[in-house]
């Protein structure tokens, strides 16, 4: 009896969820053989183009296509903490920026690792799920139509349809980042309990929310492992895309209405590009023949750089790889969707002006695991985290950046071939403001320390040994210390956007107008993160659900 409870119920639990995704997990809209035409041609089926599809085809009144690069995500993209392990795997487009000249010193070629998720639901079937929407001041410069309170209503729908949970405040490692809010009140400063799209522990990305709920219609055809290599132009009219079947034959298929590009913010400038459409210069270099010059398109690329700050605790009440690693954990996972990795183990997100930290209530860090998603030197994983070698070891991570950072990028071509990938350039520091900015987010960390139910939990902040910083005082009030430090050992987090910037038509840094119309041509939108004026102080992935909705109003005319 025992034996069936540890060890034959998880596999059967396992083994029955797999075998129901494979029977009933299959949409009956996924096409081999599409039509000539639709009235709509979507490409990528990604955070946004799951929304976009879903709506657009709602009414049943338009043919839709929906077309995306890669296929069906394996079935433990659903378990919220093996989000890092799909990085391994071929869902994934694993770009990688080109050597950084102010930071990722400590990363091995000075290069960011910069995972996309390649499927249905794109990145936000790989993400961790961190549910935000900034703070109004974030819109203040977005062009009419596009401010917090227009927005508000696409808000709460995108609530509504994303199921938002929030950490609860029984944790204790949470609720001390609760109180340790309370007891630092400062103006300005909030620290909040995390929220995640989750439901029933597993994770809910716009493809549960929209692209499942679409499934049976017959209007909408669904065209996976289908690459869109070009957009085919009649003079300044797009007529037609270009696509690649998985086995390398070419096809086009013609666009009645419009073509939608949905594929995020490296790939849809990237498409442009390969298209015409971009900074003719740029374009002649490639012999690219120019259908529009527009001069903005692959600029004003922005992320976030997270340092991560390791803090020993003395209290058992973290995650730890002992503890996940359990078949207790596996158990409740399978059996009521709950426990340790029905998680994401972030607890809280905190804001301090425009400096921010995420709070990772995990204390042990698998290396083999970790050290290759961050491709970090493992001279700098193991300054950074001192209990890779020990699985039981109790503590936590914040990740301190800067929420509104002045450095842009930029995305070119590397070839004028769609199978070679983009060249990535984030310039990530290049402005000192980020340096000062992600000071104030670390001395945030710092000041939660110093509350009360933290030092009960016997909390110990981790100053790294870094080979690039030690002939600096090591401390975190020490400003150079933590500019050495940010430029060693920051991290991408993975918020990529504003490639092709949204403004008003006269506004010579955007690529396409408040529509979202591409600029200088017809029958082209840009729906995903791509079209980010500027950062968010928070998470993109709802924002930008929520300017999907906004945008299938705006294309259906509801409004
Ligand atoms: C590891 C990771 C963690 C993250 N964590 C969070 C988080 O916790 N919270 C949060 O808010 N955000 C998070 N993000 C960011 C967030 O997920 C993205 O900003 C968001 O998913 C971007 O949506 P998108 O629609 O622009 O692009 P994507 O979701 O990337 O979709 C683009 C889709 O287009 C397809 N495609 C691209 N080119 C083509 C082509 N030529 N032909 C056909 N198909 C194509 C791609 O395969 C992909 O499916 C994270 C991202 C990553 C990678």
């Amino acid at each position: 009896m025992m034996m069936w409870n540890i060890f034959i119920f998880p596999i059967v639990c396992l083994t029955l969820s797999i075998l129901y995704n494979y029977y009933y997990g299959t949409p009956i809209n996924i096409v081999e053989n599409p039509a000539n035409n639709y009235d709509y041609i979507i490409v990528g089926a990604g955070t946004a183009g799951c929304v976009i599809a879903s709506q657009l085809s709602k009414s049943g009144n338009a043919s839709v296509l929906l077309i995306e690069a890669g296929g069906y995500f394996k079935w433990f993209s659903s378990v919220p903490l093996a989000a890092p392990l799909l990085q391994g795997t071929d869902a994934n487009w694993a770009y990688q920026t080109k050597p950084q000249t102010f930071s990722s010193r400590g990363l091995r070629d000075q290069k960011q690792f910069v995972p996309r998720g390649k499927g249905l639901g794109g990145s936000g079937q790989v993400n961790y799920l961190l549910h935000s929407f900034g703070i109004p001041e974030d819109y203040a410069n977005w062009p009419v139509g596009w401010s917090y309170a227009d927005l508000l209503p696409y808000f709460k729908r995108t609530e509504n349809a994303m199921v938002v949970t929030t950490v609860s405040v029984k944790e204790e490692l949470a609720r001390a980042f609760h109180n340790a809010g309370i007891e630092i009140s400062r103006e300005n400063t909030s620290l909040i309990l995390a929220r995640h799209t989750l439901k029933n522990g597993a994770r809910w990305s716009s493809y549960n929310a929209y692209l499942n709920k679409a499934w049976d219609r017959e209007n909408l055809h669904i065209l996976i492992n289908t690459f869109v290599t070009k957009i085919i132009f009649d003079k300044l009219t797009a007529r037609a895309v270009q696509i690649q079947h998985q086995n390398g034959t070419m096809d086009q298929i013609k666009a009645n209405r419009e073509i939608i590009l949905c594929g995020g913010a490296f790939n849809t400038p990237q498409l442009l590009l390969l298209s015409g459409i971009g900074p003719a210069n740029e374009l002649k270099k490639y012999r690219i023949p120019v259908v529009s010059h527009l001069e903005k398109v692959g600029e004003n690329l922005f992320d976030h750089l997270n340092v991560p700050i390791y803090i020993g605790l003395k209290t058992p009440v973290s995650v730890t790889l002992n503890k996940l690693m359990s078949l207790s954990e596996i158990f409740k996972y399978y059996a009521f969707g709950s426990g340790l990795l029905a998680s994401t183990a972030i607890l809280g997100t905190g804001i301090t002006g425009h400096s921010g930290i995420v709070f990772f209530g995990m204390g042990s860090a698998d290396e083999s695991l970790l050290k290759d998603i961050a491709n970090y030197h493992t001279t700098t994983f193991r300054a950074i985290f001192p209990s890779y070698a020990n699985s039981k070891q109790e503590g936590f991570i914040y990740l301190a950046n800067c929420l509104q950072p002045k450095s842009r990028g930029r995305v070119t071509l590397g070839s004028s071939h769609f199978s070679d990938p983009p060249i990535i350039d984030p310039r990530y520091l290049q402005n000192d403001y980020d340096v000062a900015c992600t000071h104030k987010a670390i001395n945030l960390a710092m000041d939660t320390l110093r509350t009360r139910q933290f030092m009960e939990l016997g909390v110990t902040p981790h100053i790294p040994n870094l080979d690039e910083c030690n002939h600096l005082k090591p401390d975190y009030s020490n400003l150079e210390f933590t500019n050495c430090l940010t430029r060693t050992a920051g991290l991408t987090s993975h918020h990529f956007g504003g490639t092709c910037q949204m403004g008003n038509r006269h506004d010579n840094r955007a690529v396409v107008d408040e529509y979202l119309r591409v600029i200088g041509v017809n029958g082209v939108r840009i729906v995903d993160a791509s079209i980010l004026p500027s950062p968010i102080s928070g998470m993109p992935n709802s924002v930008i659900i929520a300017m999907a909705e906004r945008a299938a109003d705006i294309i259906t005319k509801i409004k």
